[in-house]
């Protein structure tokens, strides 16, 4: 927490010292009224001196609009300087985040990575203002109420060594069950909301398999137990608050009594036992606030710690000091040797890969799911860098790129179709910022989306809904097709991207794509044999090893694991070039 505070409240010095100012003042202003009111009483009122009465009365008019005025100044502050903080964490998280690699990504998960930018920062936020305004005015209200005290009536200051430890044993008592149950709270709030999302998010797939009454339960479950801890939360504060405002009335009424006997002998006046009755108050103000401080600082040091760790940590895929700066990109890649595990993970799921891609050339990828087909093609672009062995680019490997250039190069139609909210314009720029609407239009025909954009009133400024809700599976595939084909890199990789399309789509996209991937390298993942059978290296898959490669023909001779699939998928099957098509022929 104070990592954060000094790295950004420390840019605003300024308005944090204003902040301590007033503070000071309006907390000295706050312990001078009580004993202004006694000198109004003792002086003024008991001894009818009005014209004391009059004096006194404006001071304390005076010192009760500053008072405020300083509040105000003080609650402002705090919630600007609070704000601009959560603003300035959020902005930094961000840019951190943007900047890490996926292995770092993976390290924290994304669901992590949401939760502690919304949830995390918010209870640093929030923790930050009440700290601005309580963190000086306890100890200043604490002591400050003792001393203040002791001046109206040293004897009776004495009852505060009884009333201090007494309140002091019951807020520890009460701290030590809240404690575990605001953690608990916290935990079950972050599982409903979990849940909430999950469900939301899957909320077709819910319909579809009927299990609405199942998941209905496991919410259930899920609120129940939040309830039951907010519950019982409640019941502790239901018991702790009135026995606390017992104490206090008691000590109050202790204090009258040993006060009015101090009056009646004249040792005290009037006015002093009412100031001397608001300084214990204020005491215990006082000791509450700190109290409330060290039961929220601890969850808010944790939050700051989940923060920090995002904010301080870096990439593994980094630019090299001095990198290779590729003039003439041709997209040749070669895989030597390479092994590979994901972060955390034992095993590795690629073992000695070794193949090569030039331009013009179609390589595949065939074999069982989880066989380690994707990894290649994200190990390919150093989403990841390698366990083991080297990958090549043009000759240099990629750890030589700066990860930017290198990302340049490539292409990527990943497995599962991303599109981001905005219109089909805006997600197909992503592949060149600088794209002409014609060029637009040109890849939404080769990526065969051309149709069904045109059908839309809107065109390319059709609106896409937050993960391209509002188009069908094989829309979004082809879209982001349409997207990497609007790069014309040098080294395009389809993940089982031609997945959600039928038979005859599939081949006259490819057909489309021959003459613009003619200079450029192609990785393509299937799972359907007939959609790679025309590749020119087709690649197999075996448990993260190369079971094969070789061209269709020379596969189905002598790679059972190939004959395998093809088979299993209807034989040689259909073959897409030879699938005729609507309106053709
Ligand atoms: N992000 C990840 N973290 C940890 N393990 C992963 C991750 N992604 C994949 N794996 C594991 O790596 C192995 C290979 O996965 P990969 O996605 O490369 O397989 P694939 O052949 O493309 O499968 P599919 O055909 O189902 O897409 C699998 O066992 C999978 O569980």
């Amino acid at each position: 927490m104070l990592a954060l505070w000094k790295k950004y409240l420390g840019s605003h010095w300024i308005e944090v010292s204003l902040l301590v100012l007033v503070q000071i003042i309006q907390t000295i202003l706050n312990l001078y009224l009580p004993n202004l009111q006694a000198d109004i009483i003792n002086d003024g009122v008991t001894a009818g001196d009005t014209d004391k009465v009059w004096s006194i009365g404006w001071t304390m008019m005076i010192v009760a609009t500053i008072q405020i005025v300083a509040n105000v100044i003080a609650v402002y502050y705090s919630t600007r300087v609070a704000m601009r903080m959560g603003y300035e964490i959020r902005r930094d998280y961000f840019s951190s985040v943007e900047k890490l690699s996926l292995h770092e990504i993976e390290t924290f998960s994304a669901g992590s990575l949401i939760t502690r930018a919304t949830n995390d920062v918010q209870q640093v936020q929030q923790t930050t203002m009440q700290s601005m305004l309580i963190i000086l005015q306890a100890p200043i209200m604490f002591v400050g109420g003792i001393i203040m005290a002791a001046r109206q009536d040293g004897p009776l200051t004495w009852s505060f060594a009884v009333i201090v430890p007494i309140i002091l044993i019951f807020v520890g008592i009460v701290m030590s069950q809240l404690g575990p149950l605001f953690k608990k709270l916290q935990t079950q709030l972050d599982s409903v909301n979990k849940l909430i999302r999950e469900q939301i998010s899957g909320v077709r797939v819910i319909r579809a398999f009927v299990r609405e009454k199942t998941e209905h339960e496991r919410f259930e479950e899920s609120n129940n137990t939040l309830y039951g801890v907010v519950l019982n939360l409640g019941r502790w504060m239901g018991v702790a608050i009135p026995i606390m405002f017992f104490i206090i009335n008691v000590s109050n009424v202790a204090i009258m009594w040993f006060g009015g006997h101090r009056i009646e002998s004249g040792e005290m006046g009037i006015g002093s036992l009412q100031a001397f009755i608001q300084y214990l108050m204020i005491m215990l103000m006082g000791l509450m606030m700190a109290t409330m401080m060290s039961a929220m600082l601890p969850r808010a040091a944790v939050s700051a710690k989940r923060i920090n760790e995002v904010l301080n940590s870096h990439s593994t895929i980094t630019a090299p000091e001095h990198p290779y700066v590729n003039e003439d990109p041709q997209g040749v890649l070669e895989f030597k040797n390479v092994s590979f595990s994901y972060p955390g993970a034992e095993d590795p799921v690629l073992k000695d890969i070794s193949f090569s891609a030039r331009p013009g050339q179609t390589v595949a990828f065939i074999g069982a799911t989880g066989s380690g087909k994707s990894t290649i093609i994200r190990l390919a672009s150093r989403m990841f860098d390698v366990t083991d062995g080297e990958i090549l680019l043009d000759g240099h490997n990629v750890k030589e790129y700066d990860p930017l250039q290198l990302a340049r190069l490539f292409a990527p139609v990943p497995q599962k179709s991303i599109l981001f909210a905005g219109t089909i314009r805006s997600n197909l720029l992503y592949g060149n910022p600088d794209a002409s609407d014609d060029q637009l239009w040109e890849a939404l025909r080769i990526a065969q989306a051309e149709d069904f954009v045109k059908e839309i009133p809107e065109g390319l400024d059709a609106h896409v809904a937050q993960g391209g809700t509002n188009f069908s599976g094989g829309q979004k595939q082809r879209l982001c097709i349409a997207r990497a084909v609007v790069r014309r890199p040098y080294i395009y990789s389809f993940d089982d991207s031609f997945s959600a399309l039928d038979m005859a789509t599939d081949r006259r996209l490819h057909e489309a794509l021959e003459p613009i991937t003619r200079n450029a390298t192609q990785l393509l993942v299937a799972q359907r044999a007939s959609s790679i059978r025309h590749a020119d290296v087709i690649i197999v898959m075996e448990d993260g090893r190369i079971a094969g490669q070789g061209t269709h023909e020379e596969l189905m001779q002598n790679n059972d694991i190939y004959r395998e699939i093809v088979e299993s998928q209807g034989g040689q099957g259909p073959d897409i070039e030879s699938l005729s098509i609507e309106g053709e022929e």
